[in-house]
This record gives structure tokens, C-alpha cells and sequence, in this order.
């Protein structure tokens, strides 16, 4: 998880930057696809509110969907052996928008138990989400206001913005 954050930051020319403060979170998911469940969805759309997820998904039973920019599902069928990294709200904040959460929702499309496994990098348990300074300049002013992840987490889950609107709310008006 560690490695792919700071890859990711020296992808974006940050070579000193530190993820301490962040916490993990795990999370296993379990469907029950009946008959009767079939076309309807197992996980509403949304976008994680982590910075990355690591995700072990089903190696049978597929569902997962994620969404284009032009709103198309593509999904994302089984393939075993693999892991699938997606980037949720905090990574579109922290990198001053050069990387962009995905929705995604899970639809039962034939019947079984799913299992997946999640692995959640969330937000600093303390210091303020913000893009550091080496990634704002004139050509790229700071688009959103820095504020606690657990704040975050509260304005989302209270107003049941589950796809990312609440950054919105916290976008620097320009
Ligand atoms: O079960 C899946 O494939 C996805 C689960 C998911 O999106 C999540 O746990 O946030
Ligand atoms: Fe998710």
C-alpha cells in the first residue's frame, strides 16, 4: 500500500513525502445473489473516500462496474490472481486533481455468494487533507480548501453524498 502511494507522489516529482498519520482500514464484503437479487445492485454507485483502495475481488462471480467520464459502465470481470487499485476522493484533493476518484458500484448479475476484500488507505487521523505546495502554482491554483478527513467523512455519510459530491462543497471558488 506504502510502495503505491509514494510511487504514485514520485510520479507527481515528490520524493519527501510521508503517509504516517494515515490510517488503514479492511473490509470484507459478502453478497448473497439470489434469482431474485439479479439486476439489481449488490453496492450502490459511489467513490471510495479513501486515497486508494486495494481490492481482492471474487475470482468467480463478477459485478463490479466502474464508471467512465462519459457516464458508460465498464465491468470489470474476474480475472484471478489480481488485485485492482482505484483511487477514491482524498486522492483527488491531496493531488490538487492530476488524479480522479472512481465511482463504481457492484450489480449482481448471476447468483452465488460473492466475496470481495477491501484494503482502504483512508485520510490523516489528524493533520488537514491538502495538496502540498509543490503541486499548486499559477497554472495550477489550489482548488480545494484543506479540512479534516473525519470532517469529510461526516458531510458525506450526513448528507449521503456517496459519489464524491461532497468535494463540491469544498472546492475553492475561482
Ligand atoms: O465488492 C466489490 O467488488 C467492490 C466493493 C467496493 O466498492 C467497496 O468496498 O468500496
Ligand atoms: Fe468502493
Amino acid at each position: 500500500m506504502m510502495d503505491i502511494v509514494h510511487k504514485m507522489g514520485e510520479g507527481l516529482g515528490l520524493f519527501n513525502i510521508s503517509f504516517e498519520d494515515w490510517p488503514c482500514q479492511f473490509r470484507i464484503n459478502k453478497y448473497h445473489f439470489t434469482p431474485g437479487t439479479i439486476g439489481s445492485p449488490g453496492v450502490q454507485l459511489h467513490t471510495d473516500s479513501s486515497f486508494l483502495t486495494i481490492l481482492q475481488d471474487d475470482e468467480i462471480i463478477g459485478g463490479l462496474e466502474v464508471m467512465k467520464r462519459c457516464g458508460t459502465f465498464e465491468a470489470v470481470d474476474p480475472c484471478p490472481g489480481t488485485l485492482l487499485v482505484n483511487l477514491g476522493d482524498i486522492a483527488t484533493v491531496w493531488s490538487n486533481e492530476r488524479f480522479l476518484n472512481v465511482k463504481h458500484r457492484v450489480m449482481c448479475k448471476e447468483t452465488g455468494v460473492r466475496v470481495s476484500i477491501a484494503s482502504f488507505l483512508l485520510g490523516p487521523n489528524e493533520a488537514l487533507v491538502e495538496a502540498p505546495e509543490e503541486l499548486v502554482d499559477l497554472e495550477h491554483p489550489r482548488l480545494f480548501v484543506a479540512f479534516k478527513y473525519k470532517e469529510y467523512r461526516s458531510l458525506r455519510v450526513s448528507n449521503k453524498l456517496h459519489s464524491g459530491e461532497a468535494l463540491h462543497r469544498l472546492r475553492i471558488e475561482s
